[in-house]
């Protein structure tokens, strides 16, 4: 039996027309279409109707951050639209993170529809040691995304968003059930551009990544199905 697909390709893109036209094209070759800040706030939630046909599951990463009320206010409409993942920063703190858990608990049942993953971002993949230390985090930073991880478990987040340098880490403070969304994915062959700490797919879905995010090297390579193809191939997964 062929494992899952973890590909969830990132379809950074204001245009409804681009996403749905790359997500036909990456059908059968991605695990699932995530969109961001770039689209949502191009398209709102009626944006999502573009790519919500293609029986793929969708990830919005719209990395929720503000007080405790306003998150949990936001995170009951994102549970809504009936998605798979979605984003909040950990550094919101611990009454956030629990706020916006509950209110994906809350409104699912209500509502009767699929509860969405509350994923915490820790430090984005685009700092580097340097960057990070700059915004406050004193220390190593596999130890603050460590430490992050494990704020957002025990305030009931489903998993993280961490750069693959950090899988391991995490994997040994909050175990095998935490999902591990991973951004900062370049395969050898793609430009690495603002992402500081990456490492290759298969190097992150060896070290214990759940959902590998990789956006670019599939959307801007001049055939994104062959890209992901390649990918899959790289990945045993062809
Ligand atoms: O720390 C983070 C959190 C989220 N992202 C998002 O993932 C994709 C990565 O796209 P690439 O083109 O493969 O770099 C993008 O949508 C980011 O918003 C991240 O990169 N790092």
């Amino acid at each position: 039996m062929t494992a899952a697909n973890p590909v969830f390709v990132a379809l950074d893109t204001t245009e409804p027309d681009s996403a749905a036209a790359l997500a036909r094209t990456l059908t059968g070759k991605v695990g699932g279409l995530k969109v961001g800040l770039e689209y949502f706030t191009a398209n709102g939630p009626a944006g999502l109707s573009a790519i919500q046909d293609f029986g793929l599951p969708l990830f919005i990463d719209l990395k929720l951050h503000d007080i405790p009320n306003t998150v949990a206010a936001a995170m009951r409409s994102v549970t809504r639209l009936g998605v798979s993942i979605t984003t909040l920063h950990a550094s919101g703190g611990a009454e956030m993170i629990r706020a916006a858990a509950d209110a994906a608990t809350e409104t699912a049942a209500k509502y009767n529809v699929i509860r969405p993953q509350v994923i915490a971002v820790t430090i984005l993949t685009s700092l580097d040691q340097a960057a990070a230390e700059a915004v406050g985090f004193s220390g190593a930073v596999n130890d603050q995304v460590r430490r992050l991880a494990r704020l957002a478990q025990e305030n009931g987040a489903d998993g993280i968003v961490c750069s693959p340098l950090e899988i391991a880490a995490v994997r040994a403070e909050c175990g095998p059930d935490f999902t591990l969304v991973v951004p900062g994915i370049r395969p050898a062959w793609s430009e690495t551009g603002d992402q500081k700490r990456f490492l290759t797919p298969a190097e992150a879905r060896d070290t214990g990544a759940d959902v590998l995010v990789i956006g670019r090297p599939i959307t801007t390579a001049a055939d994104p199905a062959a890209a992901a193809a390649r990918i899959l191939d790289e990945l045993g997964l062809s």
